[in-house]
């Protein structure tokens, strides 16, 4: 695929995940008549259909990714097609990464509160790319995840990252999530554990990304 035509297809997946996720977001919010939801899950099924083509593999990457150290288009946490993900929004700083984004009712847990698997999720990527960037590309084995506050969904998040030990392939990192309005008010405090898999469990785990290298 030519650079051009990457660029569109990547801006096509962004835009078709920007309307599915207003769309889950009506849905989780609509008290609209049942004979209406009846018909429109008909309407959403035949709206499937219209996906023709190649049906990518399980551990195949998609078109529209760079793999292991960048893009990934439908990742439920940054994917801007992914109708899951917020998407979270990635930031390198010098002393580790920020990630931005708002919940939504879709992401509830508690009434009005984000659900704690969320919190989680964004902590456990962002601590992840945290890896990625001292070059450690890396899976999570542990993460202890602390909820001191609950999240309120539709409010604008901060959450930083920060390796704080490198020994080897296992990697130490910090995360939190608070408001961007009041950083230092930590919601969640997150320590995880990650190993960057060596090159031969890398290649046969991820038998679609042909290119990877240690
Ligand atoms: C291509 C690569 C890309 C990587 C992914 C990028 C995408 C990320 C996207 C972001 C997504 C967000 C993140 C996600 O969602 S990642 C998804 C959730 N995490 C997982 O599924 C990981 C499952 N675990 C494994 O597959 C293996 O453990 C891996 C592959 C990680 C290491 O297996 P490998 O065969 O390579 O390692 P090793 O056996 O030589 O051990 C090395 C050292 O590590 C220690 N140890 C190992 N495992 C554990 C454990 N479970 N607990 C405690 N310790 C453990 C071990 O004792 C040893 O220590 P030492 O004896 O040296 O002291």
């Amino acid at each position: 695929m030519s650079s051009e035509d990457l660029e569109l297809r990547r801006e096509a997946v962004a835009g078709l995940g920007r309307e599915l996720r207003a769309l889950m977001e009506t849905v989780a919010r609509t008290e609209t008549p049942t004979e209406v939801l009846q018909e429109l899950a008909g309407e959403v099924k035949r709206l499937e259909a219209r996906f023709t083509g190649h049906r990518r593999e399980r551990s195949e990457i998609p078109s529209v990714d760079v793999f292991p150290f960048g893009l990934r288009m439908y990742s439920p946490a940054t994917g801007h097609g992914s109708a899951f993900a917020p998407p979270l929004e990635i930031e390198e700083r010098e002393d580790g990464y920020i990630g931005r984004c708002v919940l939504g009712v879709a992401h509830e847990g508690p009434p009005g509160y984000a659900h704690g698997g969320m919190s989680a999720l964004l902590l456990d990527e962002l601590m992840g790319w945290a890896c990625a960037a001292k070059g450690l590309p890396a899976m999570t084995i542990a993460l202890d995840v602390r909820y001191q506050r609950p999240v309120p969904v539709e409010l604008p998040l901060l959450l930083r990252a920060e390796v704080t030990g490198i020994e080897g392939r296992k990697i130490t990192v910090d995360g939190t999530v608070a408001p961007e309005s009041d950083p230092d008010a930590v919601l969640v405090a997150a320590q995880g554990r990650f190993v960057a898999p060596d090159l031969e469990r890398a290649r046969s785990l991820f038998p679609g990304a042909k290119n990877y290298q240690a």
